[in-house]
C-alpha cells in the first residue's frame, strides 16, 4: 500500500468515528447582476431594472466539505472570494443554484450586520435579541447581568444603539448571540471589530461553545484570530475551495499566496 493510500484509509476510519454536522455537497451559487456589475436592487427598485441587460456572477463554483461535531473551522480568502456567500448558503439565507447543504440543525449566523435596532437601548436590544434567538423571558432575565458584563459597556447600556461605536455594537451583538447555546454557530467578521481584549474574550467564548459539542465557523481576515481559535481552515478563492486542512498548513499557504 502506498503512503497516500494508507493516509486516505486512516482518514476514512477517523471520519467514520466522528459525527457530521454540516455536509456541503458540490455547492454552486450564481448571482444575477446588472451588466454594469451593479447588484440588482431589492423590492420596488427592481421594477426600474426590468429589461436591462444582466450577467451572472459565479460566487461559488462547486464547493464540498464535511464539518464535524466539536470543530472550529476558520474560513479565509481574499475579498470577494465567496466566504460570506458560502456561510449564507449554509444557513439557508442564500439559495444554492445547484448542489446541496445538509445541516444537523439550523445554523445561527452572527454577522456584523445581524439585526439589532439602532433606536433602542442596549438593554432593550438584549431582551429583543434574546427573544429573537428563541430564549424565554426567564432565560433572558437570568442571564441579563452576565450578558451586560460580557459586553463591557455597562455604562452605556441604557443609551440608544445608534450612539455606539462599531466596536461597541459588535460587542453587544456578540454577547447577545452567544448567550444561547448553539449547535452550529457562524461568526462572520464580528471579532475583528472589537479591541484586542474583547477579541480574546470572544475567542474564549467560541472555545467554550466548541467544548459544549458545538461547531463553529469563523470567517475572518485576521490570521491571528484564526490561528488562536480554529483547528481546521477552509480557504476559498474565486468561488473555489483551494485548501481544507490543518490551520497552520492552510494559513501558511494562504499567506504565501498573498505575499507573492
Ligand atoms: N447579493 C449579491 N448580488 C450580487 N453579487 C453578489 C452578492 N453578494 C455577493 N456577490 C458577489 O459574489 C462574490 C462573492 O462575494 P462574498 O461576499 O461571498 O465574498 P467574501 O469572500 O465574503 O468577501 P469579503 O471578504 O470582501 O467580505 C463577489 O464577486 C461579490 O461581488
Amino acid at each position: 500500500m502506498t503512503d497516500t493510500a494508507r493516509d486516505e484509509g486512516q482518514d476514512a476510519v477517523n471520519d467514520s468515528a466522528r459525527t457530521p454536522v454540516v455536509i456541503v455537497d458540490d455547492v454552486k451559487v450564481d448571482y444575477r447582476v446588472l451588466a454594469t456589475g451593479k447588484r440588482l436592487g431589492a423590492g420596488a427598485s427592481r421594477l426600474f431594472e426590468r429589461g436591462r441587460a444582466t450577467k451572472t456572477v459565479q460566487a461559488l463554483k462547486g464547493v464540498s466539505f464535511i464539518a464535524y461535531e466539536n470543530e472550529s473551522i476558520g474560513v479565509i480568502g481574499s475579498n470577494g472570494s465567496g466566504k460570506s456567500t458560502l456561510m449564507r448558503a449554509i444557513t439557508g439565507l442564500t439559495p444554492v443554484t445547484s448542489g446541496a447543504v445538509y445541516a444537523k440543525s439550523r445554523p445561527s449566523l452572527l454577522g456584523v450586520g445581524a439585526a439589532l435596532m439602532n433606536e433602542l437601548s442596549g438593554e432593550r436590544n438584549i431582551i429583543l435579541g434574546g427573544l429573537a434567538m428563541g430564549l424565554s423571558r426567564k432565560e433572558i432575565e437570568s442571564q441579563f447581568e452576565e450578558i451586560v458584563d460580557f459586553t463591557g459597556i455597562r455604562d452605556f447600556i441604557d443609551m440608544p444603539m445608534r450612539t455606539y461605536s462599531s466596536g461597541m455594537s459588535a460587542r453587544l451583538k456578540f454577547a447577545i448571540a452567544t448567550a444561547k447555546e448553539h449547535e452550529i454557530l457562524i461568526v462572520d467578521e464580528a471579532l475583528s471589530v472589537g479591541d484586542r481584549r474583547f477579541q480574546r474574550k470572544s475567542e474564549a467564548r467560541i472555545r467554550a461553545i466548541r467544548e459544549a459539542a458545538g461547531t463553529v465557523f469563523l470567517v475572518s481576515h485576521s490570521m491571528r484570530s484564526i490561528r488562536d481559535t480554529c483547528s481546521r481552515v477552509i480557504w476559498i478563492e474565486k468561488g473555489v475551495l483551494m485548501m481544507d486542512g490543518d490551520t497552520d498548513e492552510v494559513v501558511k499557504a494562504y499567506e504565501k499566496s498573498q505575499n507573492s
